[in-house]
């Protein structure tokens, strides 16, 4: 379904009228964008400057360096903005409760929680399969989803768990179970927002393997993991006003593709991306048009959110962006079954980093 489009038509006007009016209404809300110092998490923060002065942002980066260099980009376009850093590396559980617990005593209500940071690690492009792909008549799904192309080297983190789920689901996680108290307010409804992707696929995911520890598809398999994990916050926070969504930003052109091909290399053949762009809509490009699904959502009524769908980020042949829907292959069953595994895992992981504790002072 087609619901939206940064071209604005003569028809949505009312509804834009009726959404700054609300906007007034809410002013000095606060919104935390982890893995926000690059790609499509610092794109997101431009547009939601650019749309509403007043927000208190927060960039949740691992890298201090880093997380300063995009501060100071955004105030020289915004230098009246409200823009803040907090240290966090999701993949590092002992950094995720340090974090929270920082986030808990500078703000007393978040109203968007994005979790975008995310990794790919030592991507390996199948040639074979990209080649056999190219002629079966699956061609623009394969360009789209990039399903059963790519493969990843995993590793094991401090805390003992897969890197690419610490980072892309269970940081994130345990993050929003920590913010509990302020995502979930009486009388005001939050946002949390993933970053998933087209390559979110059920057969690389397992509940007898959460973590992914058996297979070369990570990434996938953690992507899925967030969609249904989306879909079990709601159905365990709704009643108390907080709303979970999840994304797709397309193929975009970030630090995350330049470890899949060399930068060069996506210049070389971005004339033949455009052509592609034609046929699927998928190939945004930019971290500014990557971004689009999740500023939509940010505009939206929470309430008025699909939790089975995922809103994608779309750009078409001629460069309009606009963001659309696309039912989730997921059910309430195995997303209930996660949801449970992981509320395990974090009663185990807590209980590691508390011993860790007692051991390190005696
Ligand atoms: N690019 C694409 O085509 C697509 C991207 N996505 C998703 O979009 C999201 C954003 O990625 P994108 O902008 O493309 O790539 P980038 O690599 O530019 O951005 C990823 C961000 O996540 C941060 N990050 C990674 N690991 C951690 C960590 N342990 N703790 C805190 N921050 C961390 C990075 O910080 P640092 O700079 O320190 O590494 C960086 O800011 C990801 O979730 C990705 O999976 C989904 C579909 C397609
Ligand atoms: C001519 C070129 C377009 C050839 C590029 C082939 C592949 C390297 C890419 C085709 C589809 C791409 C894709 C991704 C990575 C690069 C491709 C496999 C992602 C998997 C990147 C991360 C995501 O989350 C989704 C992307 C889907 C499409």
């Amino acid at each position: 379904a087609y619901i939206g489009s940064t071209n604005r038509r003569q028809c949505s006007r009312t509804r834009c009228e009726l959404l700054s009016v609300c906007r007034m209404a809410r002013t000095g809300r606060v919104v935390l964008v982890t893995g926000a110092n690059s790609g499509v998490g610092l794109a997101l923060c431009e547009r939601l400057l650019s749309d509403d002065a007043q927000l208190q942002l927060c960039l949740a980066c691992r890298n201090e360096q880093k997380a300063a260099a995009a501060r100071q980009s955004l105030l020289i376009s915004h230098p009246k903005a409200h823009v803040s850093l907090i240290r966090l590396d999701v993949g590092s559980m002992r950094s995720v409760l340090r974090a929270a617990e920082e986030i808990r005593q500078r703000y007393n209500r978040l109203d968007y929680l994005y979790l975008n940071a995310g990794i790919m690690p030592s991507p390996q492009v199948d040639l074979r399969a990209f080649y056999k792909g190219l002629f079966s008549g699956k061609a623009i799904h394969m360009f789209s989803t990039g399903e059963g192309l790519l493969t990843q080297k995993d590793s094991v983190t401090a805390d003992g768990l897969q890197q690419v789920f610490a980072t892309n689901l269970f940081g994130h996680f345990l993050l929003v179970r920590e913010l509990e108290p302020l995502l979930c307010q009486p009388g005001h409804s939050s946002q949390v927002i993933w970053t998933s992707s087209s390559n979110a696929r059920r057969s690389t995911f397992s509940l007898d393997d959460l973590q992914h520890k058996q297979g070369v598809e990570p990434y996938s398999s953690s992507k899925y993991a967030s969609d249904l994990l989306s879909l079990a916050l709601n159905r365990h926070y709704n009643s108390q006003g907080l709303y979970s969504s999840v994304i797709c930003p397309g193929l975009v052109m970030t630090n995350l593709t330049y470890g899949i091909l060399p930068s060069f290399i996506w210049t070389l053949i971005m004339p033949i991306m455009w052509l592609i762009r034609i046929f699927t809509n998928t190939f945004t490009l930019t971290p500014y048009n990557g971004a689009e699904a999740l500023f939509w959502l940010f505009k939206q009524k929470p309430e008025s959110l699909d939790p089975m769908v995922k809103y994608h980020s779309l750009t078409s042949g001629l460069g309009n962006n606009y963001t659309r829907t696309r039912k989730m292959e997921i059910d309430d069953t195995t997303s209930a079954a996660l949801y449970e595994n992981l509320l395990e895992m974090e009663k185990m992981v807590r209980k590691k980093l508390k011993d860790g504790d007692v051991e390190h002072a005696k």
